[in-house]
């Protein structure tokens, strides 16, 4: 059974080598999700590869296609929160380096860059379609574990993360110095939880005042703020892809908040109006979320950055879908067809 095992993903990371219908994969338009889900783990592979990592850091070939096996079947299959989520989050990170040529100018160092396309692809890690509130009412074992600290379902992953890497022949960075080594976990601890939406929000304001008073390459607290910046941008890159990818993620998204409006409810309690399918309008929740989170971030982004531009252009253009389709939704919603369908 073992060889089985073993000789599966073994071919699971030959295939992408000779897929030439793949085009674009580095360009900023190119949806991950359009890769086939048995190449995945092979294109994640691929991007260790291209940025160099595996020769820089000396990751043995079989060690790095074990952990991404091991990651891959870390995730659950929740609607948004799996394995996919994870994928599409990493080749932003690559795309962010490969176009923005962040460790050949400097803005990052390769560790730090090995350390952003791990954590992306550990992010997420037994997610179970819940979020932390979620935890803390109806006191989760994640919440007794780590409610006191707060992030609670960020700091799982960070525990799940670490166990994939203590497991054997599945440690990509046993290479490295212990100098390199005790960084390159600091750096997976503070990209993981900076994916919490509490710190995220605690980290925006001075990210904008790290922007507006000019970013310094080698101060380390700018260099801590652009890694949680770039993490968040990462976590909502399925915000700058075209029409189709937004309006299927957000069918994701709300197939898992209104999933937990229904167990709150069972349990007795409420649940908040972008949980309860009763209440939730998607097309104004999207609005807002767009304005008051994407955008900002992005223009931050695009503030430092100027190629990311069109990255900023194309989240007003689907903000746009959105404000559009709230009157089609109120339109129809009066005949009860409040499902996503109506939007084309
Ligand atoms: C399309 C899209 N709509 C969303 C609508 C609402 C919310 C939500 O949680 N609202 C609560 C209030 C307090 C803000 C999140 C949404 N969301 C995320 C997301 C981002 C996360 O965290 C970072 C990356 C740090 C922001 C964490 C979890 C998730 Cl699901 N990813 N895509 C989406
Ligand atoms: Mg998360």
């Amino acid at each position: 059974y073992h060889m089985k095992v073993e000789t599966e993903s073994v071919q699971s990371f030959l295939n992408c080598r000779d897929d030439h219908s793949i085009k674009d994969f580095d360009k900023f338009h190119f949806s991950p999700r359009s890769v086939p889900y048995k190449h995945m783990p092979c294109y994640v592979l691929k991007m260790f590869g291209e940025l160099g990592f595996i020769n820089t850091w000396r990751i043995k070939t079989t060690t790095l296609a074990r952990f991404i096996l091991f990651v891959k079947k870390g995730y659950r299959d929740a609607p948004y929160h799996n394995w996919v989520h994870a994928f599409s989050v990493a080749h932003f990170a690559y795309l962010l380096m490969v176009n923005l040529n962040l460790i050949k100018n400097d803005y990052i160092t390769s560790l730090q860059g090995l350390a952003f396309l791990v954590s992306c692809l550990c992010h997420d890690i037994d997610h179970r379609g819940t979020n932390n509130s979620f935890q803390t009412k109806c006191g989760t074992v994640l919440a007794s574990l780590y409610s006191s600290e707060g992030s609670v379902m960020e700091r799982h992953h960070l525990a799940q993360s670490m166990c994939i890497l203590n497991t054997d022949g599945c440690n990509i960075f046993e290479s490295l110095s212990s100098e390199e080594y005790s960084e390159v976990l600091d750096l997976l601890r503070n990209n993981i939880l900076s994916t919490d939406l509490t710190s995220h929000f605690r980290m925006a304001e001075q990210q904008r005042e790290m922007i507006s008073a000019g970013f310094k390459k080698n101060d380390p607290t700018h260099r801590k703020l652009l890694l949680a910046m770039f993490m968040t941008c990462c976590d909502l890159s399925d915000q700058t892809k075209d029409w189709r990818v937004t309006k299927k993620t957000a069918e994701q998204i709300y197939d898992e908040f209104f999933s937990q409006g229904d167990l709150e409810k069972s349990m007795g309690t409420a649940p908040a109006e972008m949980m309860d399918r009763e209440r939730a309008s998607i097309p104004d929740l999207q609005v807002q979320f767009i304005t008051n989170l994407v955008l900002p971030l992005f223009k931050n982004l695009a503030d430092l950055f100027p190629a990311a531009q069109p990255l900023v252009d194309t989240i007003i253009n689907n903000k746009n879908v959105w404000k559009h389709a709230r009157h089609l939704f109120q339109e129809y919603s009066q005949n009860g067809t409040k499902s996503m369908e109506i939007l084309l």
